[in-house]
């Protein structure tokens, strides 16, 4: 992963003709504010770690997993959300952990985790660094120094039981790499987020992440089965047996607690056999409202695809959901709609013919095999779109959320309001896109994208922007994350989404597993 963008520098993006007629046309983009910076340029703000607590860390766990160097610290300076990404294209001195410590066992996190504690060491576990939402910035809040504790080590599937259909794997596994450990056996997690390539499982259960094919396999937290968690207080595993009447879930404190309760070194996940199928669909509706109404009928009475998205008129005007395409007109008109059913033949073909039969009745069009290949082809590589929109002075960054079904059209009128008058207030006037990425009976998530010209100061903008939106979600009736956490940046909403009482709750937890308050500072717990 590069440090300052996303992904491997060869996938590099150009932007098409269309997309930057589009940029300058509609948009009013006309040049960067900011350049990427060479790395050897980059400046980073001296190690306050001192040489002692250096060469005791080195002693739990090796001279060689324990590193000062400014190359190790920036590359775990933070997360990659847009304003992350434009940080780090400033000359001023770039914040950065004081010290990267890779421990390869849980003992060696417990012990790293005591003497951090002992010593006014704030911890913030890394898994893939792809968070968007300052869940990795190197938060002080009072400590001495900040460690970085890189869960890379903890990379293998470390038993797989075929016959109940668990596999546990190391909570630094990435997602490509737990597929290719489980193909092998002929299963697979099926968990696939947009950022897949680099994420990883402990990131996946530490945040509650939500895959593409969600519709079909469940939420992250959904196929956690059980975790093993170094606290500051001791080992806690969760998850004994699929189901338990033994109080309270002791698991779901530890899903979602975005490394402020303890490092998640061992994850248990359901695993379901490689689909003997796949079918992919796309579908024409003739706007949002519809679409929706058409999404809801399935997932309350028919049996739901793997995938399931609609983009509204917007996103598919521009073609963003086939990103190969962006920005031509191969879509005109309506929403398009993709679905994808996995299994054994004739289980696909079965459930496919109920949802052709479900969304026909309500107004979609079959739009055959195409659309959703395309989908499937470009589906990880928005993010180096991203980057390329950046380099030209584009802003573009994205935020969601989730509601009942009865709430969504007041929810996503009132979100796109809110970000289209932040900005416009600010003489940029944006596209607004939005997208329907996760399903449930009784509600989905909506998935905005947000593309405008950048002015002088880009994350003020975009901070203002995201302020709005976020106020927006909560008048709403909204919440403030379906799936991309709370870290840093959401937390200033906790309060409204939990009230005073839920976070003392979160407080109490925290208190008896990490008193020293080590774990995290700043993030999550309002
Ligand atoms: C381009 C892009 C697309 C994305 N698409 C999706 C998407 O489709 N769905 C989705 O859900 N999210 C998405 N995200 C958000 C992000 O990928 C997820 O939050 C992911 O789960 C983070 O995993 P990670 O391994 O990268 O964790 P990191 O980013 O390294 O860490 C995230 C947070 O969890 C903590 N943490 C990490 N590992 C552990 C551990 N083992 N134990 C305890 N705490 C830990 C960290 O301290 C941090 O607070 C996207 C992000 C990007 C940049």
């Amino acid at each position: 992963m590069q440090w300052d963008a996303w992904g491997d520098p060869a996938k590099k993006r150009e932007l098409s003709d269309a997309v930057t007629s589009l940029l300058t046309g509609f948009l009013g983009v006309s040049a960067p504010t900011r350049s990427r910076l060479a790395i050897e340029d980059v400046q980073v703000v001296p190690s306050a770690m001192a040489q002692s607590h250096v060469e005791a860390l080195a002693g739990m766990v090796g001279a060689e997993y324990v590193s000062t160097k400014d190359s190790d610290r920036i590359l775990r300076a933070g997360g990659k959300s847009t304003p992350d990404l434009l940080r780090r294209r400033s000359a001023e001195p770039q914040d950065a952990p004081d010290v990267v410590v890779t421990p390869g066992t849980d003992a060696e996190v417990e012990q790293v985790l005591r003497y951090c504690s002992a010593n006014r060491i704030a911890v913030v576990p890394f898994g893939g660094g792809t968070s968007v939402v300052g869940g990795l910035d190197p938060i002080r809040d009072g400590f001495d120094a900040v460690l970085s504790l890189d869960l890379r080590r903890f990379d293998q599937l470390v038993g797989l039981d075929e016959e109940s259909g668990i596999a546990t794997f190391g909570g630094g596994t990435t997602g490509p790499r737990a597929e290719e450990l489980l193909r092998e056996h002929g299963f697979s997690v099926g968990h696939f987020p947009q950022s897949f390539l680099f994420a990883t499982l402990g990131g996946f259960a530490a945040t509650r992440s939500s895959g593409q094919a969600s519709a079909g396999y469940g939420r992250f937290e959904d196929m956690v089965q059980g975790l093993t968690v170094v606290t500051p207080s001791g080992v806690i595993e969760t998850g004994r047996a699929p189901a338990s009447a033994a109080g309270p879930d002791l698991g779901e404190l530890f899903v979602g607690s975005e490394g402020t309760f303890g490092v998640i070194t061992h994850v248990r996940v359901r695993v379901h056999r490689l689909p003997e199928t796949t079918v992919r669909e796309g579908w024409s509706f003739p706007d949002f409202a519809t679409g929706a109404a058409a999404l809801r009928e399935l997932v309350q009475e028919g049996s739901a695809p793997t995938v399931l998205r609609l983009s509204d008129e917007a996103e598919s005007g521009v073609n963003l959901a086939t990103t190969d395409k962006i920005g031509e007109n191969a879509f005109t008109g309506g929403c398009l709609g993709i679905t994808t059913y996995e299994g054994t033949a004739s289980h696909t073909a079965e459930r496919m013919a109920e949802a052709r039969a479900i969304l026909t009745a309500h107004g979609g069009t079959s739009l055959g095999e195409e659309p959703g290949n395309s989908w499937e082809h470009g589906r990880f590589d928005a993010p180096y779109l991203r980057d390329a929109l950046l380099d030209v002075g584009a802003l573009c960054e994205t935020l969601e959320t989730a509601t009942t079904w009865g709430n969504l059209a007041n929810l996503r009128s009132s979100v796109t309001e809110a970000l289209t008058k932040a900005l416009v207030e600010q003489g940029t006037q944006p596209l607004v896109m939005c997208h329907i990425s996760h399903t449930y009976k009784t509600g989905a998530s909506l998935y905005f994208t947000v593309v405008s010209a950048q002015t002088e100061d880009p994350i003020a903008q975009w901070h203002k922007a995201k302020t709005a939106a976020g106020d927006a979600i909560i008048s709403a009736g909204g919440t403030i994350t379906h799936h991309h956490a709370v870290g840093a940046d959401h937390r200033p909403w906790m309060k409204d989404e939990i009230g005073e009482l839920g976070a003392n709750i979160l407080r109490a937890v925290k208190n008896a597993v990490d008193p020293a308050g080590i774990l995290n500072p700043g993030k999550l717990i309002p």
